[in-house]
């Protein structure tokens, strides 16, 4: 057995799947020099130290999007527990239909709305794969 020390160490990301009225969903595509680039993701970050995740999710969409919402207009969905090679990504993803302002590609970010049964055609990260049916069946 491996001792705890050796083991990768758990990144809490929170997330957040924005629907809007065509039950279409958002999603960002990472832009070059980070990790995972080109790939397609939903809105979110790092839980950063005193918040809660859906603090988390506030702060990402206004500063990504320019998005305003609040945390009663999110709803738990599902959650990613993926091991990457180096960390452990615990990601819980909420939904949210209801929010102000059209989304803007504030970091240079690619964004598309996306009806849930045609995510597969978007390569994302590995630990969003097992989401989509969640979207599929719940959007
Ligand atoms: N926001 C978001 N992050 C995701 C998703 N899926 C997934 O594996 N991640 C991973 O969760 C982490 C989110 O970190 P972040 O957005 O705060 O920061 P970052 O990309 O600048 O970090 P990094 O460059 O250190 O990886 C990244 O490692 C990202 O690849 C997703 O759907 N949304």
């Amino acid at each position: 057995m491996s001792s705890a020390a050796s083991k990768p160490s758990i990144v809490l990301v929170a997330a957040c799947a924005l629907v809007d009225q065509d039950r279409r969903v958002l999603i960002a595509q990472r832009p070059e020099g980070k990790s995972m680039a080109g790939l397609w993701e939903f809105p979110g970050g790092k839980v950063e130290a005193g918040e809660t995740p859906e603090e988390t999710v506030i702060r990402e969409l206004e500063e990504e999007l320019g998005v305003t919402t609040r945390a009663a207009c999110l709803a738990p969905l599902t959650f990613a527990s993926h091991a990457y090679e180096t960390f452990h990504l615990l990601m819980p993803l909420y939904i949210c239909r209801k929010f102000d302002g059209a989304p803007q590609p504030r970091e240079g970010q690619a964004l598309k709305w996306v009806r849930p049964a045609r995510l597969r055609d978007y390569p994302m990260p590995p630990a969003d794969e097992p989401l989509i049916p969640f979207l599929i069946d719940l959007v």
